[in-house]
């Protein structure tokens, strides 16, 4: 599914400046990402009418603003990120349409939110591409997915992934309605994981550990478990089974969690939950 374009000989810096629109929870993350991975900090503007969040997004050495106003008649960027909320999207699109009449390509976060709707919003034959990033991007960690409309060139492809991929690994699909599987997946999925260490944790207090040393044996087991996973040639399956000693203790945790209608089952059903939200946004 992914795209690789980082061969490409072109050069796949923006020609000109980045603009981060709205610097809430997932915006900042990916302005975190970007700036501790390198991306010079002067070349970015961030838009965010939230005081504290303004000023923690300026803390990172970039331009902030309040207000559309205060750019709008200033050089279009080479690429914006919207990271608003999807029921915002129409009203915020609506103030940045010189800057898509002027070549912007738009980088859109919003869930459930399509090409087609953003591209109407912004102007017909706007260059959009739709994002669905993850939280894991403000340590360089992140899962970025891609769909791009047809008026994105092949430049501003690369662009866009040489910019996300300084927060982690970047795919793009070339069909839009998988979008709604990786919200559900990679998108929603940080908050699963975060919710299983919080199980773990609160699980070995119940065991008897002391708490501190709980959570750190939850989230230290699955950032170890993630790691291994992620350099090993085999595939989880059978890194779990190399933990699992006959008639030993991971046997028997994993009769629990691996029984009809337990972990797995409850996962697809979490997964398709989060992608018919999407596809529910989507309509709205
Ligand atoms: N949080 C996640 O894990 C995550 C993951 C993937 C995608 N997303 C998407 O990212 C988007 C933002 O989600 P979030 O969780 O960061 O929400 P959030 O509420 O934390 O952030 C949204 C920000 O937009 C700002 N904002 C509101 N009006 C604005 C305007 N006119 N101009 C500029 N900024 C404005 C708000 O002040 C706020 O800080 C959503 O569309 C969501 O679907 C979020
Ligand atoms: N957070 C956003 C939501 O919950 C989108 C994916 C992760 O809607």
């Amino acid at each position: 599914m992914s795209t690789d374009i980082s061969s490409q000989s072109q050069n796949t810096q923006p020609d000109g400046r980045v603009l981060l629109v709205g610097c809430g929870n997932m915006g900042f993350a990916m302005l975190k990402g970007w700036i501790e991975q390198g991306t010079p900090a002067n070349r970015i503007d961030v838009v965010e009418p939230n005081d504290d969040l303004r000023q923690r997004a300026a803390g990172t050495g970039a331009s902030v603003h309040a207000d559309v106003a205060d750019i709008i008649d200033g050089e279009a960027p080479a690429m914006a990120i919207i990271a608003v909320k999807p029921q915002m999207m129409a009203r915020v699109l609506a103030a940045y349409k010189p800057f898509a009449a002027a070549g912007t390509t738009f980088v859109s976060v919003a869930a459930g939110t399509l090409l087609g709707t953003i591209e109407g919003a912004l102007g017909q034959g706007s260059a959009v591409i739709r994002c669905m990033p993850n939280t894991p991007a403000a340590v360089g960690k992140g899962m970025m997915v891609c769909c791009a409309n047809e008026a994105v060139t092949d430049k501003a492809r690369a662009v866009c992934e040489t910019l996300l991929s300084s927060s982690g690994s970047v795919a793009f699909v070339e069909e839009e309605r998988l979008m709604d599987a990786v919200t559900g997946v990679s998108g929603s999925g940080p908050a699963y994981v975060f919710h299983f260490i919080e199980a773990m944790a609160e699980a070995g207090v119940k065991s008897g550990l002391p708490e501190e040393l709980s959570k750190e044996l939850a989230i230290q087991t699955v950032y170890g478990a993630a790691a291994y996973a992620r350099s090993s040639d085999e595939d989880p399956g059978q890194l779990r089974s190399n933990v699992t000693s006959p008639n030993g203790t991971t046997a028997a945790a994993l009769d629990v969690l691996m029984g009809t209608g337990r972990l797995r089952e409850l996962v697809a059903e979490a997964v398709e939950a989060a992608a018919e939200r999407s596809r529910e946004l989507s309509r709205d």
